[in-house]
Formats: structure tokens, sequence, C-alpha cells
């Protein structure tokens, strides 16, 4: 299969957001060098995966790359992206004189190479995540997170992940029903289970995301507890009611946790679905809502009853953790 490689020439302190908006046009995966990348801690890195700087990248810049299905209308997404490359100085986040350029190249040439890189992370207390071609023995009350993320999102190295794996691990005592929203690879799907969970429902929106949260699911033993869905935001719960959905769902709605790592905006925009998809007292975390929009998704969760019980933070990310009041 051959992909388009998007490439954009910025700064670092534009990787976080610019690697987010390629995820959101549709990038299978998102590669990252940047001056020093051997220097830096692997697991608190941003983006899918990052790559050792094969040119000399200048202090301060780097080189985010998006791949795309061969068939996507590149220019499209190039027309896309820039205005919101450009508003980013609006954040006080300075893109510098980025430039964007493009080329088609074959699977082979990027969809392995990041492996190396990945290794078995312990991402919490209880949790760790291991990609299925390492070796790792893991200690007693270690939980294993066994992992091929594919050309979807979540590997665990992106703090918006990480932030509520550990979130998961304080909420979750045993027995939960739990929906997954935006689920990607099923890692924090798998996690859930991990740490006792009763039942998953995860749903994405993306059919690749679907295949691999499914084909993770099966890796980990867990495919008879995670049912995947492909599904607009929570849309399979509404079809579930209405008896139009294709299977019925495993859990009983109103579920115990509800978790989503999606961007801000789209968090904002179903925050009354998820608050009637809770049951009282259950658990609301809202993840990958990047610094400058915390207020807007605090006032949103307030809004719509939740009551905020907590902030997580790593780096420029928060996580919210929000209880339905009893
Ligand atoms: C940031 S990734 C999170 C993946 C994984 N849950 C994790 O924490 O690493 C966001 C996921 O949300 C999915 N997504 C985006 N918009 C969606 C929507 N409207 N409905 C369902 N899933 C959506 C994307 O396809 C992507 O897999």
């Amino acid at each position: 299969m051959k992909w388009n490689e998007l490439t954009i020439a910025t700064t670092e302190e534009s990787i976080e957001m610019i690697s987010n908006f390629l995820h959101e046009m549709g990038a299978g995966g998102v590669s990252i060098e940047e001056s020093g990348t051997l220097n830096k801690e692997r697991d608190t890195s941003l983006g899918q995966w990052y790559e050792l700087p094969l040119n000399d990248i200048p202090e301060g810049q780097a080189v985010i790359k998006g791949y795309f299905p061969e068939d996507t209308d590149i220019e499209e997404v190039i027309t896309n992206v820039r205005p919101r490359i450009d508003e980013l100085r609006e954040f006080d986040i300075e893109p510098g004189e980025y430039t964007i350029s493009s080329v088609v190249v074959d699977d082979e040439d990027w969809a392995n190479a990041w492996k190396q890189y990945f290794k078995p992370i312990r991402v919490s207390d209880r949790l760790t995540i291991k990609p299925t071609w390492e070796d790792y023995t893991p200690s007693e009350g270690e939980q294993i997170i066994e992992l091929d993320p594919g050309m979807a999102f979540g590997t665990g190295t992106h703090p918006t992940t990480a932030l509520c794996l550990r979130t998961l691990e304080s909420v979750i005592q045993g027995g939960e029903e739990v929906i997954d929203v935006g689920t990607g690879s099923g890692i924090l799907a798998i996690g859930a289970m991990r740490l006792g969970a009763k039942k998953v429902l995860a749903v994405d929106l993306d059919p690749i995301a679907v295949t691999a949260a499914g084909e993770n699911s099966k890796l980990n033993g867990l495919e008879g507890d995670i049912q995947v869905q492909l599904s607009d935001l929570l849309g399979v719960l509404q079809a579930s009611a209405e008896g139009s959905a294709s299977q019925a769902i495993n859990v009983s709605v109103p579920v115990d946790v509800v978790v989503a790592n999606i961007l801000a905006e789209i968090i904002l925009l179903f925050v009354d679905d998820v608050y009637a998809a809770v049951k009282a007292g259950g658990t609301y975390i809202a993840s990958g809502i990047y610094k400058n929009k915390e207020d807007d998704v605090a006032s949103g969760l307030e809004a719509s009853g939740f009551v905020i019980t907590g902030r997580q933070r790593d780096q420029d990310w928060i996580a919210f953790v929000a209880k339905k009041p009893e």
C-alpha cells in the first residue's frame, strides 16, 4: 500500500498541536523528529512515536510527518491545516516560518520503522504497556496491556493516554461497566479491564481503530469482555435504544464510568450525552484537553451537571475527573 507522507517543518513548541491536527484530519500515523531527540526521555514524549533525527535539525525546530492513505486529497489537507497552524499564534504558540510538503511513500518505508522505539512502558503503578514484539517479564501485581497499535492512535506514550490510564487506576475499584469513547488502539478499554472493570463498550468513528481495538482485545484474551463498535461518539447508544443497532450492546446504560480521550472541542460537543450515559455517582474521565481549553471544558462539564473532582496534568495536557451527583 502507498501513503501520502505530509511533512511539516516547524518549531518544537508546535509539535503537540500540529500532531493532533494531523490525527484529526485522518493521518494513520504521525512521526516526529526534533533537534536533540536522543537526549529526551521517550516516555514523556508527545505524538505517536519519535524518530532519531536523520538530519541535523536546528535547535528548537521539529519535523512532523503525517501519513495519509493514498486516496486522501492531500491538497485539501494542506489547505485545511494551514489556517489551523496560523491560528496557533493566538494561543501564544509560535509555529515559525513553517513549510509543508508531501510525497507518496511505500508502506514498508514507515509502517514498521517506529517499532524499534516502542518499548515496554510502566505507565502507572499497576499498568505496563508491552508491544507484542517485545519480551517482558512483569513483576508481581503488574498488569500488562499487550499492544500492537498498528495505525490507530494509542501507544500510551502520549500524555493524554497516560493521564487516562492513571486516572482509571484510581477510579476503577472492580466490577464497573465502562464506555471508552474514541478507543483508538483499544488501550484504555484493555487498561480498564486489567484494573478490574467487568465490561467495556469501546467505540470509534474510524474503521482502522475499530479493527485495531478488536485485534488488541483478542491479543489480551478480552474479546468476550470488550465490545468494539463503529460509532460517532455515543450514537450507538441511541441506535441501541431505538432497536436499530447492528447488535445488542454489552453494557447496561447508564454505566459506572465513561472515559473519552478526544480533543476539547469534541468533549464539549457531547457532554450532555455523556451525562445521560453515566449513573448517578458515576465518573466521567475527559482527556485530550490542551491547556488553552481548560476553562471552556470545565464550564461545559459543570453546565451539564457534572461536579469536577479532579484535574490531572501531564505537560500541557489536562484530564478532568467529573462525578455525576448521587
Ligand atoms: C486521541 S485518540 C485516543 C485513542 C485512545 N483512546 C488513547 O487514549 O490513546 C482519539 C480517538 O478518537 C476517535 N474519534 C475522533 N472523533 C470521534 C467521534 N466523533 N466518534 C468516535 N470516535 C472519534 C479517533 O478516531 C481516535 O481514535
